[in-house]
């Protein structure tokens, strides 16, 4: 590929140490040439090592500025003399170069290195140059809207964005509208109704995934009644969302924010926001009927991950370890639910959730997959009345299949899910854009065995490699619980409707002293409880857009000797 034209070439000092700095369009480099050459006079600041040679790309410099004196002498470290003459007390003029720098497990970091000139005219062009050329970085944001929630996980939101967030969005120039939110929903509300999103570039939420999920409601609600599409009707193409979103993460589980750019770290999800990183992500629209329930962009769980959000729920007192204790209570009730599971599995997609292979930033499944609107499919329904647990095998495109049995859990799960106490996920190969949720079923099994699949989420064996588990790609999918089924042909007949409610179903489900098990289960929708078990769910291809940009391949090390971290 041919090199973008030199912008500046420059002979400039870096800690005593002479550097060929040079800057074209897309990356700034810097090269020791003389390494014996010794600083200019008057400079008494080194002690960090020379480095050999650096680049950075354009793309990933925060900012640049004209270095006072204070900086110079702070970036030199703790070890300078004390000048004996005005002359040597002299500062050459200098500029700092603020970038980014990767460091271990994805994380993101902003260092610094200040450059020497000979003259103030040569210092100007630099920065001015640099300047310049980050001016032409259109897609970065310049003007962001800010959600706090106060109350999220250990309750260090507003102090993680005081302390580790808002410096580095004004270094980078970017000024922010901040709200600290007063209670449940304030974001989503305002969001809804009352913020003048023109205005902004993005929205940022400090906070866990269930004030992400507020900012995500928020929004696309918005953009949906901005273009009149009515949300309550599931066949409807939703209109994706312009506004990008940035996750800085502040609560117990921050799930969205590990799988979309690999770690769970404030500076690094700032740094993603500040260079305009965009990563679309799939959202799920979950209705009861032709009524919006909710959207859901991680998990949707039924059976075990449902009981274990209502009684972690009860537990919300105990902070993060409610969830080990509801986790230890729900697999020892060992429930399980019957009820039907159809699903419209993909047939377009070039990938499946046994792949070995990851979604990755720059992902090629999610560039090549789903591009066929829903409605220009040739759906057409096709039930199976099938045995028990068994798996209809229907061989032709597009037909819904049809799954009756007695389910430990069913999840849908539309990105990986990963975090750090399941570094894998509930579906490793899940893809964040493609356009699908992957459908986990769980038949009924024994304790061991469910132990053994739920361990597989920990280690690396494939966790859906058991008989009773199955796993579908997916595009639409309908759960049924089977004491609706029963209703719903009762319903047909009045006579039986009032006569069989009053008799058995009624009584097992209002009673929780009887000993039978449940006869339904709750849905969890990324952390919030579903009001109906009946559902219809559909995923809609890169609905919404974060700032983000994937889980990058191994990150690259590089010597960064001699430059001082910001
Ligand atoms: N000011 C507030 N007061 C009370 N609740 C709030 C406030 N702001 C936001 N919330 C709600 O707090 C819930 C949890 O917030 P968040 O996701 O930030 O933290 P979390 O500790 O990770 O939560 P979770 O327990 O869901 O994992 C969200 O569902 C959000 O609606």
């Amino acid at each position: 590929m041919e090199k973008p034209p030199r912008l500046l070439l420059s002979r400039l000092w870096l800690q005593n140490r002479v550097y060929d700095v040079t800057l074209n369009s897309v990356v700034f480099a810097w090269k020791e040439t003389e390494p014996n050459k010794k600083r200019p006079p008057g400079s008494s600041w080194n002690t960090c090592k020379a480095a050999g040679s650096h680049s950075v790309p354009v793309c990933e410099i925060i900012a640049v500025q004209e270095t006072a004196e204070e900086v110079q002498k702070k970036n030199a470290g703790k070890w300078h003399r004390v000048p004996r003459s005005p002359e040597e007390s002299y500062q050459p003029p200098a500029f700092t170069v603020f970038y980014v720098d990767r460091s271990r497990q994805h994380r993101w970091r902003c260092r610094s290195v200040t450059f020497h000139c000979p003259d103030w005219g040569l210092c100007q062009q630099w920065i001015q140059t640099i300047e310049e050329q980050l001016f032409l970085l259109t897609y970065r944001p310049k003007r962001l809207l800010v959600y706090i929630n106060p109350f999220g996980g250990k309750q260090q939101g507003k102090r993680i964005y005081d302390q580790k967030v808002a410096p580095i969005f004004s270094r980078a120039s970017i000024s922010t509208d901040v709200i600290v939110t007063e209670r449940a929903n304030h974001a989503r509300d305002h969001l809804k109704t009352d913020a003048d999103l023109k205005k902004y570039d993005g929205v940022v939420c400090v906070g866990g995934d269930g004030m992400f999920s507020e900012i995500v409601h928020g929004l696309i609600s918005r953009t949906q009644c901005d273009s009149g599409v009515d949300q309550n009707c599931p066949e409807e193409t939703l209109v994706p969302c312009d506004i990008r979103i940035g996750i800085i993460p502040a609560g117990s589980t921050d799930c969205i924010c590990y799988a979309t750019v690999g770690a769970n770290d404030p500076v690094t999800s700032a740094l993603h926001i500040i260079v305009g990183d965009s990563q679309p992500i799939d959202v799920c629209s979950v209705h009861h009927n032709n009524t919006f329930l909710r959207y859901s962009v991680s998990l949707l769980g039924y059976g075990f991950y449902g009981d274990l959000l209502i009684d972690s729920e009860r537990k919300r007192w105990m902070g993060p370890t409610r969830y080990d204790i509801s986790g230890a209570k729900t697999f020892l009730s060992h429930h399980y639910y019957e009820g039907t599971v159809s699903f419209l599995p993909v047939t377009d997609n070039v990938g499946s959730p046994r792949d070995k292979f990851r979604c990755r930033s720059g992902c090629h499944v999610c560039q090549h997959s789903g591009h066929l609107p829903l409605e220009e499919k040739q759906i057409c329904e096709q039930e199976e009345e099938e045995g028990e647990d068994s798996v209809s095998e229907i061989g032709h495109k597009d037909v819904w299949r049809v799954i009756r049995g007695k389910f430990l859990a069913i999840n849908a799960v539309s990105m990986s899910c990963a975090c750090p106490r399941s570094p894998k996920g509930l579906s490793p190969a899940a893809h964040l854009s493609d356009g699908t949720t992957d459908l986990i079923l769980v038949h009924k099994c024994s304790r061991v065995n469910f132990l053994r699949h739920l361990l597989r989420h920990t280690n690396k064996k494939d966790q859906f490699d058991h008989s009773f588990v199955e796993v579908h790609r997916v595009r639409r999918f309908r759960f049924m619980p089977k004491h609706q089924e029963v209703d719903s042909e009762v319903d047909s007949e009045p006579d039986l409707r009032e006569r069989g409610k009053g008799l058995f179903g009624q009584i097992c489900r209002d009673h929780p002293a009887c000993d039978c098990a449940p006869a339904h289960s709750t849905w969890s929708c990324d952390g919030e409880t579903l009001p109906h078990t009946a559902i219809q769910v559909s995923a809609h291809r890169q609905l919404i857009k974060l700032f983000a940009r994937g889980i990058e391949e191994q990150p690259v090390f590089e010597d960064s000797t001699g430059v001082c971290s910001a």
